[in-house]
């Protein structure tokens, strides 16, 4: 799950970077709502995973998370944090 993690964030940061034309991620880094969009998909899969959640529908539960891990890698992404910024808090809770 880590590598799988760290893999992701990667190319995230890549397309940050690089702002390939045909990239849903690098649209979100360069169109100016890019920010409010990824915010408020965060809000929306977060409403569906409660509602999969209610409905113990695991399938949906994990595509859910999903969308929620990537748009939240995004979002660190956005702020010039890195993965390790996480970690360190989960670190400091153990
Ligand atoms: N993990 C993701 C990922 N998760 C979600 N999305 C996109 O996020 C957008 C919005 O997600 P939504 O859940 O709202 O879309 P949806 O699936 O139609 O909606 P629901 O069925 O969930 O209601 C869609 O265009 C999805 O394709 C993602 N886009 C990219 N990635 C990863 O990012 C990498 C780079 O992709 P590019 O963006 O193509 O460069 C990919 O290889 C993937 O690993």
């Amino acid at each position: 799950m880590d590598e799988t993690l760290a893999e992701l964030f990667a190319v995230i940061e890549d397309r940050k970077e690089r702002l390939p034309e045909d990239s849903y991620t690098a649209s979100l880094f360069t169109h100016e709502k890019g920010e409010n969009e990824v915010l408020e998909k965060l809000g929306e899969e977060t409403t569906e995973l409660v509602l999969a959640a209610k409905d113990d529908d695991r399938e949906e539960i994990a595509h859910e998370s999903a969308d929620i891990v990537y748009h939240l890698l995004v979002l660190l992404a956005m702020k010039d944090m890195e993965l390790s910024d996480l970690e360190a808090e989960l670190e400091a809770r153990r």
